[in-house]
């Protein structure tokens, strides 16, 4: 069996804020974005995360690019283990894992022409190019994410929501990265350009078999990608499998709340299931509750869930479901 491409074990992030009133002597207060995440990621395959603004989604991702520091372990390939790498022979590995960032416009140098912006990792990454090898190489994959060639020369403030997530991806594309996490690609931009980004991506990850992590809070747009997907709680997996099995038997309570919840498109089909209304807001990452984290909002919680961490479990033997919970379904 070929080993995975990326496989994460107990991925902790942990932030220590100072208050500004705090004095000198005081401690730190510790912050757990992510709390002992796992998962592993095929070629070619699609691992969707899912989960509530605040979840540690965004710090996950970044925590896999070093991007912020974490603890645990990133294994790429089967041999290299990312996180005990220094930042330079960390840079080896940047061509071959990129991301896409959620706020197209923001996440593009305005003083920099389209060109330029995508030509950067080129360059970083293959400093003995050519003037001319570059502008080659820039206009072929503009053209791969349907951008006209002839507009390498114009700035991000004159494309479209959607044209500048086109350059996002362009420039992730350009150094041929084996992997690629988007984190909320299309959740800045129009329902109708969404699908537009969301096919392109489909396509492009066809074409070079790369794998992605794809994180958005929108299950729909999650359903229609991914092969996998894993729902985040409060830095916590609560539940993992393959995505029709997860979207038609979830089995912990927050995923059934979660999926309830999605818009059925086709207003003549009855949901044949009550919407799960959660109760509360999400707990302070500051202050988990005990015990399993979603407790505190959980409908079947009892005195053991404030005792004990589930652990995250297959439901039978050789399932790739797994799911976090003392009394899941
Ligand atoms: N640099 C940081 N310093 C301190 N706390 C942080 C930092 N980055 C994130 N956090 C905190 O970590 C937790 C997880 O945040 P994160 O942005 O990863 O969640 P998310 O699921 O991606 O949310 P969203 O969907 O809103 O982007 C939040 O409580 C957030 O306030």
């Amino acid at each position: 069996m070929t080993a995975p491409l990326l496989k994460v074990e107990d991925l902790r992030v942990t932030f220590r804020l100072k208050s500004e009133g705090d004095m000198p002597w005081t401690k730190p207060k510790r912050l757990h974005a992510v709390g002992g995440v796992n998962f592993e990621l095929k070629q070619g395959e699609t691992l969707g995360i899912v989960g509530e603004s605040g979840c540690g989604k965004s710090t996950l991702a970044r925590a896999l690019i070093r991007m912020v520091q974490a603890q645990g372990s990133v294994v790429w390939m089967g041999q290299e283990e990312l996180l005990g790498l220094s930042k330079r022979q960390m840079m080896k590995y940047r061509s071959e894992i990129q991301m896409v960032f959620q706020d197209p416009l923001a996440s593009l140098n305005p003083r920099k022409t389209v060109g330029e912006i995508i030509a950067e990792p080129l360059r970083t990454h293959n400093p003995s190019l050519s003037k001319k090898e570059i502008v080659a190489e820039v206009k072929a994959m503009m053209e791969k994410v349907s951008l006209l060639p002839n507009q390498i020369n114009r700035y991000p403030h004159e494309f479209s929501g959607g044209q500048c997530q086109r350059i996002g991806i362009a420039r992730a594309l350009i150094v041929r990265p084996k992997m690629i996490i988007c984190d909320e690609p299309v959740s800045a931009l129009d329902v109708s350009i969404q699908a537009q980004v969301i096919n392109l991506l489909m396509d492009l990850q066809k074409e070079m078999g790369l794998s992605l992590v794809f994180i958005a809070h929108d299950l729909s747009v999650v359903k229609h990608i991914s092969n996998r997907v894993m729902v985040l709680y409060l830095g916590k997996v609560m539940e993992i499998a393959d995505r029709d099995d997860l979207y038609d038997n979830p089995r912990h309570p927050y995923t059934q709340a979660l999926i309830s919840a999605v818009p059925i498109p086709e207003p003549k089909i009855e949901r044949n299931k009550e919407t799960i209304l959660l109760e509360g807001d999400l707990p302070s990452p500051l202050a988990p509750p005990s015990g399993c984290v979603f407790r505190t909002r959980c409908p079947k919680a009892t005195d053991l869930c404030a005792q004990e961490i589930p652990s995250l479990e297959q439901g039978t033997e050789g399932s790739s479901h797994k799911v976090a919970c003392h009394f899941s379904d």
